[in-house]
């Protein structure tokens, strides 16, 4: 572990946008965690011979490798983890009650929370999610514990302690003026650590679990540290019956978070399967991110989000794997099931809604590190953006991905795409075999 300059020669491929996929041939320099230089081969060639890159670390690509901007987990829960693939068989609120709350009360034992967490933060990374936005649970100190499994292993973390006021049966909840209480204490500990790749994210959980009155002091604590908010927006019918018969004064849903002052451009709001016209334009206008969860929407029976629809509003979008609601922990998982949820819509007649795999790749990398605001940081290879990056051997041992013999001849320009194709398709974690975070090398299996 250890931030040395290093220069990668070989297959890059990153985003430049949606619609804008970039693969080439060249190299990449990286001093102090930060992308320094890069260009085509010609120009590495002629720099290391003038002894620009001595002292440097230069690792040179395989034909069969190349290097991605690391993924975006825009969503998740990490006290969920245990319950990864299990209880699947009930609508989002009847999930809440007898599996989800239940499970989260225990971190209240911050021993259970740091073991749950260190386990969280390593698959992750392994994984090669560089970069994750957590809920935590609504105790300070079991979300602290997660804070610090993100500091020791290096993994770029917002985290939020999760808000809730209103009484449920498993007593999941917390008193407002304490909560509010607590909430800034968290954000303060958080702050106080004074690390560079994690930062504090207020979180009410949703507008069922949060009345009015803890929903303006969480926004007004947000506006004073000018911290992130996150929460869930429109996943599931019967909660956005909930939420309008609770908030009889609110014309939407989106109208209840408006009215609280939670639409920003710090804002990050999961799943919104359901919104309406107005909601779009309302979320559009407040410069809200989405984050895009098409396992859980599916798992949990909520719906088919049309995510083509809110990218059309002019809605930045991330993926989001929302254990455990959804059922897989990678962000290649959710690149897969957004590309198939959209393509069903469009199946059932919604004309050009599917995402292709570039565009998915997009809103894996860039597209998420744009709706957490961290565009100007991470998401692509722009030089003065700091490293952070999977290397992906597309035919590493073990993995899923065959090499034929007596394939058609292929230009060095269609190999390269072929090669990310056929990761994100049908690569896992055997494939990513080193993973950089500013720089750090936290998975090494090259
Ligand atoms: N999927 C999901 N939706 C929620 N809405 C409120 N809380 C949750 C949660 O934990 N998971
Ligand atoms: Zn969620």
């Amino acid at each position: 572990m250890g931030k040395k300059n290093i220069v990668f020669v070989g297959i890059l491929a990153s985003s430049d946008s949606l619609e804008k996929l970039k693969i080439n041939y060249g190299y990449i320099a990286i001093e102090q965690g930060k992308i320094t230089k890069t260009g085509s081969i010609k120009e590495f060639e002629r720099l290391a011979e003038s002894g620009t890159f001595s002292g440097y670390q230069i690792i040179k690509l395989s034909a069969n490798q190349f290097i991605i901007p690391g993924f975006v987990d825009c969503h998740t829960h990490a006290p969920q983890f245990p319950n990864i693939g299990l209880g699947l068989d009930r609508p989002l609120l009847e999930w809440l009650a007898k599996y989800t709350f239940p499970l989260e009360k225990r971190y209240k034992d911050t021993e259970f929370a740091a073991k749950v967490y260190d386990q969280v933060v390593q698959r992750l990374l392994r994984n090669g999610t560089t970069t994750a936005c957590y809920f935590g649970s609504l105790h300070v100190d079991g979300t602290l514990e997660l804070v610090k499994s993100a500091i020791k292993h290096h993994q770029r973390a917002l985290i939020g302690k999760v808000s809730m006021n209103k009484e449920n049966d498993a007593g999941y909840y917390n008193n407002t003026k304490q909560e509010l209480a607590d909430v800034e204490t968290f954000v303060k500990s958080v702050i106080s650590y004074q690390n560079e790749l994690v930062e504090p994210v207020v979180t009410p959980r949703f507008a069922v679990s949060c009345d009015k009155e803890l929903m303006d002091g969480l926004s007004e604590i947000a506006n004073k540290y000018n911290s992130k908010i996150q929460s869930h927006i429109s996943e599931n019918l019967s909660e956005i019956e909930y939420v309008l018969q609770t908030n009889p004064d609110c014309k939407s849903y989106g109208d209840v978070y408006n009215k609280s002052q939670i639409l920003n451009n710090r804002c990050i709001m999961a799943h919104a399967v359901h919104l309406t016209d107005e909601e779009l334009t309302l979320l559009s206008a407040k410069g809200v991110s989405v984050a895009h969860c098409p396992a859980s929407n599916t798992r949990l029976k909520s719906g088919l989000c049309p995510v083509r629809r809110i990218i059309d509003s002019n809605i930045t979008v991330g993926l989001g794997t929302d254990v455990a609601g959804g059922d897989n922990a990678s962000i290649l998982d959710a690149i897969r099931r957004t590309m198939d949820v959209s393509t069903c819509l469009e199946m059932q007649g919604r004309p050009k809604y599917s995402l292709n795999w570039r565009e998915a790749f997009y809103l894996a990398t860039l597209g998420g590190a744009q709706a957490l605001n961290l565009g100007d940081r991470i998401g692509n290879f722009d030089v003065g953006k700091d490293f952070d990056a999977l290397l992906v051997d597309v035919y590493a041992k073990g993995s899923q991905i065959d090499q034929f013999a007596g394939a058609l001849e292929k230009t060095d320009d269609e190999h390269a795409v072929e090669l990310l194709e056929k990761f994100i398709f049908l690569g896992d974690d055997r494939n990513i075999v080193q993973v950089y975070v500013k720089g750090n090398l936290v998975k090494d299996t090259l």
